[in-house]
């Protein structure tokens, strides 16, 4: 594949985990190589339904920042895909590099978009809570939408300009209305694989669903994500940049596709 990841893993700043996940069989992010990947007639359509109403409020959790739901009802939900059942959206938040060379989780073809966006769900149906959810294997789905730099996007505007307030690790602020829809890219291919939590605890328990169509965004509301700090207020200034963790070994994998 196309890096050493296992080293990369143990040394890298933000995981001093160890050098594997005891047990680690299906460790995100991952290379996904294109023509490795395997078309299944199968898979649905993923089905979004969000009400822009139960956004709740932004906060910077010293990893990334968040965007966070209302999830005690049905009420923003995927369906279909390659999901058993509906899942439930609960946050969405960011990785992101220090330039426009690198930044995404995921890779395609070993290329690097400057940003990812994950959008959290999880399997209220057979679970009473997320963090429940987060323990088992069916728990959560999380879809990945690639950055790119190009045109400003207007629907994410509204999240840079509030960044500001939540410059600070534990800071926060009310967010009510927003539908995370106009992140998604109208195409409606994607890849799906059996993975993890990109941060501690790791746990393996997401199914991905990575979009093929990256959104566009501008410079401007890439280095406003870069304004952001790790750091507390009263701490030493540490830009939150490089939130990513390096690529894990596919290890007995495969990676579908939902077109030819
Ligand atoms: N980058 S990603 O793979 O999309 C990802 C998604 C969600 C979380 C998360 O919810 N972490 C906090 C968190 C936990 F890690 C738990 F294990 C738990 F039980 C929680 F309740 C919880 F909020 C971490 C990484
Ligand atoms: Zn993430």
């Amino acid at each position: 594949a196309c890096c050493s990841y296992r080293l990369r893993d143990a040394l890298h700043p933000l995981w001093q985990s160890p050098l594997t996940i005891p047990g680690g069989t299906r460790q995100s992010p991952i290379n996904i190589q294109w023509r490795d990947s395997v078309y299944d007639p199968f898979l649905k359509p993923l089905k979004i339904s969000y009400d822009p109403t139960t956004c709740l409020h932004i906060w910077n959790n010293g990893y990334s920042f968040l965007v966070e739901f209302d999830d005690s009802a049905d009420r923003s939900i995927i369906v279909g895909g390659p999901l058993e059942n509906q899942y439930r959206l609960k946050q969405f938040h960011f990785h992101w590099g220090a330039v426009n060379d690198w930044g995404s989780e995921h890779t395609v073809d070993c290329k690097f978009y400057p940003a990812e966006l994950h959008l959290v769900h999880w399997n209220a149906v057979e679970y009473p809570s997320f963090e429940e959810a987060v323990m088992e294997g069916n728990g959560l789905a999380v879809i990945g939408v690639f950055l790119k730099l190009g045109a400003r996007h207007e629907g994410l505007q509204t999240l840079v300009d509030a960044l500001p307030a939540v410059r600070h690790k534990d800071t926060v602020i009310e967010f009510d209305v927003f539908d995370p829809s106009c992140l998604l890219p109208s195409c409606p291919d994607y890849w799906t694989y059996a993975g993890s939590l990109t941060t501690p605890p790791l746990t393996e328990s997401v199914t991905w669903i990575i979009k093929k169509r990256p959104i566009e965004v501008d410079e401007d509301q890439l280095e406003a994500f870069r304004t952001l700090l790790f750091s507390s207020h009263g701490e030493e200034e540490r830009r939150m940049v490089d939130n990513f963790r390096p690529l894990q070994p596919l290890m007995d994998r495969t990676v579908r596709s939902s077109f030819r």
